[in-house]
């Protein structure tokens, strides 16, 4: 009765730091609640860490293993960590506010986006979702700044010939031909070669000019990392195997257009599974043709359903502000005791899994005990502006700078500038007399079939008749954010002020965007450690923490998050899922047992018909 009341209160303390709107209706599944929290429990599991993968580990266990009773530690007052959506109002004649993106703004669909488009579904969030479709500008329009402008990256969409003549004048895709073509004739690395940095890999394959004019660029808008220390066999295991299994990178490439691309066996089953869920037809089919998409309100509703849908479970206790101080296996080893700051007495739970990253888990180790490999990370700074003025940019996804800019064109060393206008409406879009589309029963017929529709510069379809919007604006203004940091700031004592990110940010954008104006509303957020880095032989420091974590706690200590095996939302739903996944089926695991699991399969080579798709 105790643990029940403390959990009620301290959900809701969770709760009540999000919006009040989004505060569960008391009628919510309370027999539910009092079913669970009364009855006998299955499992005792604690996650640590109320961030998207711990909110994640949390919701699958509570809808996996129902009767599970679960408890999520969360060292702040807030849940959802880097996912941080805030509304900032913009003064003047239209009124209304924008929404800024303190971290990642979008998912994809694709591979382990399954799994949030699970949850599109599972948590209501059809109506609430806005779609990008993949023929829209947002989705084909990719930009690189090199050396003075912004040049488009190709697209089968352009055509041949714009993509031959961009290639053939712009000296960003210098010499990329003859160094396509001669990665064919070059010999294999040494198959004792366990790992290199991915800067040296293409390099070897291709040249210094692909990796430092356009690959450096990829990577900064992914890792925000440094290519020649980032580790080639963890970032890209399939060209780095194909080096060694079909004599080079292209070779591979095509023979998995022939004869079908390899992929794990663990990869295959969860691809059956998720093929297996009971999908929402019309979901189904909307997200074939998106590229990306969010929500309304941004990625922190994906945060505030998770958290409500916990809630409801009725057997998740979550503690926010309760930072946890050890960990500790139990004398009898059929557990584990976790002591918060809070309370001296351990808590005993069966199974715990962290879902914090290796420093923090690290930190909580017995004496001269690690538990996680040494991982380090970058620190980003996003720099979010909005100008009442629109169009100030091409339409598009944004743009990258790569290494090989040269110093007096991004002095700030910007990592890249993402067109957040692009994936996200205002209310001004909802005029219909501004779409590109004048047959609008033709768009109500597209509509009523699911499908997606260009109704716009960009292009996104959406369930409910009434066009889902996130900012409240009622003029199309341009939304952008700045990306300072990264691996540029490494080792760095001290990391810019707000004023001064402010003014490196407008700096960036007057020089590579000519946007001189001064923003009408703005956020300046310092993302402290936030994106690991999978420096070189990342994957052998995974397995050998796997081996230690298994043979010390024995199923019992488990781990899940951003550090292991991709550093995107979607890897930390996928490495939730696959946690539980773990535990659900009880094995011994550790959440790193997947690591250097080289068990292949092969796909069929897919061809997709569109028309004849349901
Ligand atoms: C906010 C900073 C982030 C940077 N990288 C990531 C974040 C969250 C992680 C990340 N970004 C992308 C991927 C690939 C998978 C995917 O969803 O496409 C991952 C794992 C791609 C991406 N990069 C940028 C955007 C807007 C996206 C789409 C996903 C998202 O919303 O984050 C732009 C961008 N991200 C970073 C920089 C420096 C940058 C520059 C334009 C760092």
């Amino acid at each position: 009765m105790l643990r029940r009341r403390h959990g009620l209160s301290t959900a809701a303390t969770a709760l009540r730091s999000l919006a009040p709107s989004k505060l569960p209706p008391s009628t919510l599944s309370e027999n539910a609640r009092r079913h669970a929290s009364n009855a006998s429990h299955s499992h005792d599991i604690a996650v640590l860490g109320a961030g998207i993968t711990g909110l994640a580990t949390a919701y699958f266990l509570s809808k996996q293993l129902p009767r599970a009773k679960i408890t999520l530690y969360e060292s702040a007052p807030r849940i959802g960590g880097w996912l941080d959506s805030s509304r900032v109002d913009v003064p003047g004649e239209g009124g209304g506010n924008v929404l800024f993106e303190k971290g990642p703004r979008t998912l994809r669909p694709a591979q382990n986006g399954v799994l949030a488009a699970m949850l599109i579904q599972e948590l209501g969030l059809e109506n609430e979702t806005i779609f990008t479709q993949n023929t829209s500008p947002a989705a084909t329009n990719r930009f690189l700044f090199y050396p003075d402008r912004l040049v488009k990256m190709p697209h089968p969409s352009y055509g041949f010939w714009e993509n031959f003549q961009n290639i053939w004048s712009e000296p960003v895709f210098d010499r990329i031909l003859p160094s396509l073509f001669w990665e064919v004739w070059k010999d294999p690395r040494d198959e004792s070669v366990r790992d290199e940095s991915i800067g040296d890999f293409f390099e070897r394959r291709f040249s210094r000019t692909v990796v430092e004019r356009i690959l450096s660029g990829m990577i900064h808008g992914i890792y925000a990392g440094d290519v020649y220390k980032l580790s080639a066999r963890s970032l890209f295991p399939r060209p780095f195997r194909d080096e060694v299994t079909h004599g080079g990178v292209i070779q591979g490439a095509a023979k998995a257009r022939t004869e079908g691309l390899e992929t794990t066996k663990r990869e295959m089953e969860f691809l059956n599974e998720m093929k297996a869920y009971k999908w929402d037809a019309r979901l189904r089919r909307v997200l074939r043709d998106t590229s990306v998409f969010t929500f309304r309100d941004g990625l922190g509703m994906l945060v505030d359903r998770l958290a409500r849908s916990l809630w409801e479970a009725g057997n998740v206790d979550i503690q926010t502000s309760t930072p946890v101080k050890a960990l500790k296996l139990a004398d009898d080893k059929t557990g584990v005791e976790v002591t918060t700051f809070k309370s001296p007495d351990p808590v005993r739970h069966d199974t715990v899994v962290s879902a914090l990253s290796p420093a923090h888990l690290n930190a909580l180790a017995p004496p001269n005990t690690t538990l996680a490999p040494d991982t380090p990370s970058v620190t980003v700074m996003t720099v979010n502006l909005y100008y009442s003025q629109p169009n100030m940019h091409p339409p598009g996804f944004g743009y990258l700078i790569p290494l090989a800019t040269p110093f007096e064109e991004n002095p700030e060393r910007a990592l890249g500038v993402v067109f957040d206008t692009a994936y996200s409406p205002s209310e001004a879009d909802t005029d219909t007399s501004q779409w590109n589309i004048n047959d609008m029963e033709q768009l109500t017929r597209e509509r009523e079939a699911g499908r997606m529709i260009n109704v716009n510069d960009f292009a996104w379809h959406n369930f409910p008749s009434k066009p889902v919007v996130q900012d409240t604006v009622h003029a199309r203004g341009t939304k952008v954010t700045v990306m300072l940091g990264g691996h540029w700031w490494d080792g760095w004592p001290a990391y810019p002020s707000e004023k001064e990110g402010l003014e490196m940010a407008r700096s960036v954008l007057s020089r590579q965007l000519l946007i001189h104006q001064q923003p009408q509303a703005w956020s300046v957020n310092l993302q402290k450690d936030c994106i690991p880095q999978y420096t070189v032989g990342h994957d052998e420091r995974l397995k050998q923490a796997h081996a230690g974590l298994a043979r010390q706690y024995q199923g019992r200590l488990r781990v899940a998050g951003n550090w292991m095996k991709g550093v995107g939302v979607n890897d930390c739903l996928r490495s939730a899922w696959d946690v539980v996944k773990g535990i659900r089926e009880g094995t011994d695991g550790t959440g790193l047992e997947h690591v250097g699991n080289e068990e292949y399969v092969k796909l069929k080579p897919v061809r997709v018909d569109r028309g004849k798709e349901e």
